[in-house]
């Protein structure tokens, strides 16, 4: 059997400790039985570069991580991912801020990467790089000779042609995709945007699952990531999550909570939440003194100043919908800018009557599909949910609203939390097939499949991809 080897610019922590972010959620969940190497970026900033390998074992798996120098933090994730790939790629093309500077340090972090990478590759190996960190990484790891199987998955959503255009080198960064095997998009809708692009901007052929172009063949498909059902649910009963639920829900005294659990980022739609509870209020009196919202929002990329200003913007609507509604008895929202563990998380879940997921763009939001798996299936709670998130795909039974209708989501969250039993319960039925058939396994096993056919079709090594005259297998 192949060793695995995942690249990703977040790696770990392993264990129980607060992660506020999917993407490293989720690889801790497929590779903890696999095994294999978990490469990537330490976490930690240093003054000069230095791309000397961490290695640390955890059971079966080896991390194997690198710091970055200030500089290369700047300009590769504060600057070309984080200001430039991030928004864009979140249809936010308002926010973008392009920098040849750091699309340069964004190039090197990923040749550095690459070539701190390929003495640990093996014969065998099956390398699976994530996320809009690493665009760059199979084409820097081809140009050194790399010929074994290479995946990309792209967590974020993929942008509609007319927005990635915007990007002045756009070209060049879709070009650099077809240098990886297999593309996993979290929706078909993403996978159906790269396509448009391809055909539509480069010429290029999309034949089944296959997109030919720039002399090469890739094959784009939708992998949605899910979450361990299993494990998640009895979170809830671990001392942690039973610690929370019980404390929560002494704390409400027979009153009502809902819940939201987001990193602090403006793709969340978080304002948009704030004003729609405040909406709610307005328009139902029964609920006000008896339902309030809890936000966990643990702050993320704070050197950014878009995270900045929406941390301000947030304290201010939580003071001023605070000071309108509070009672000496009753806080209308708990804004919490910290983590959780996730058993801990469980228990807030389980604890709270409505799961209000309302990201205004996501790749896919976890928090949707974990809010449903810690319920009590006797008594279980209700998920409102974006149609934007790329969850909204498979979560069907949730209660959909449009993030950028107020009136439409105070509407909701009322229907919510007045929704009778019996529905509540189907709903949630419904729902946990769904999170339960298309699991973290069932995400990683397909991709794995996927990307390990390539090598028996006998298309790896960058350049044997498909023939010169654009005919695909
Ligand atoms: O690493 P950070 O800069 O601190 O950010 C945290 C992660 O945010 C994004 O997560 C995405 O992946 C999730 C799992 O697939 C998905 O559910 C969510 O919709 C995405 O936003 C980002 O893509 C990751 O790279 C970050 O690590
Ligand atoms: O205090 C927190 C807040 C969030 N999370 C986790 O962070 C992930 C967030 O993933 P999601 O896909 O919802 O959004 P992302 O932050 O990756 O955009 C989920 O697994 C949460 O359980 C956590 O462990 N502690």
């Amino acid at each position: 059997m192949s060793r695995l080897i995942v690249v990703s610019n977040r790696v770990g922590p392993i264990g129980d400790a607060a992660r506020a972010g999917g993407l490293a959620v989720a690889l801790v969940e497929a590779l903890k039985s696999s095994g294999g190497i978990w490469f990537g970026w330490t976490g930690d900033v240093i003054e000069e570069a230095d791309t000397r390998l961490k290695l640390e074992s955890a059971g079966p798996l080896t991390l194997a991580t690198i710091d970055l120098s200030a500089d290369d933090f700047d300009a590769y994730y504060n600057g070309f991912a984080n200001r430039s790939l991030w928004p864009l790629f979140h249809f936010r093309t308002g926010l973008v801020q392009y920098d040849r500077d750091n699309f340069a340090g964004y190039s090197r972090v990923n040749a550095a990467f690459a070539k701190a990478l390929l003495p640990l590759v093996q014969q065998d190996d099956l390398i699976w790089v994530h996320d809009y960190h690493f665009l760059l990484f199979a084409e820097e790891l081809r140009k050194l000779g790399c010929t074994r199987p290479i995946g990309h998955f792209l967590h974020i959503p993929f942008p509609p042609r007319e927005l990635l255009t915007t990007l002045p080198n756009h070209e060049e960064l879709v070009k650099a995709l077809f240098a990886f095997d297999i593309l996993g998009f979290q929706t078909e809708h993403d996978r159906d945007r790269f396509f448009d692009y391809v055909r539509m901007e480069v010429g290029g052929s999309i034949l089944g699952d296959k997109a030919r172009c720039f002399n090469r063949t890739v094959t784009a498909r939708a992998f949605p990531i899910g979450i361990d059902a299993g494990t998640f649910a009895n979170f809830a009963s671990t001392d942690d999550g039973q610690k929370q639920f019980a404390s929560m829900r002494d704390m409400l005294r027979g009153r009502r909570q809902i819940i939201g659990v987001d990193r602090l980022d403006y793709t969340k739609g978080l304002p948009e939440r704030f004003n729609a509870f405040e909406r709610m209020l307005e328009d139902h009196e029964e609920h006000r003194g008896e339902v309030s919202l809890l936000q966990v929002a643990p702050p993320s990329r704070t050197d950014v100043s878009e995270y900045q200003d929406l941390r301000l913007e947030l304290e201010g609507m939580a003071g001023h919908i605070n000071g309108r509604f509070a009672e000496f008895n009753w806080t209308p929202i708990r804004y919490l800018n910290r983590s959780f563990a996730r058993q801990a998380l469980a228990g807030l879940y389980r604890a709270s009557h409505v799961g209000l997921v309302t990201p205004l763009r996501d790749g896919m939001n976890l928090v949707a599909k974990e809010y449903v798996a810690a319920q009590d299936p006797e008594d279980p709670g209700v998920l409102v949910l974006s149609r934007f998130a790329g969850a909204a795909k498979q979560l069907t039974d949730a209660v959909i609203v449009n993030p950028y209708d107020v009136q439409g989501m105070a509407d909701a969250m009322n229907v919510a939390l007045t929704m009778p039993l019996d529905e509540r319960k189907d709903r949630y039925t419904k729902l946990m097939k769904v999170i339960s058939e298309e699991d973290i396994g069932h995400w990683r096993t397909s991709y794995l499949e996927a990307l390990s056919s390539v090598e028996h079709a006998g298309v790896t090594g960058g350049s044997l991809h498909g023939d010169q005259n654009g005919a695909v297998a």
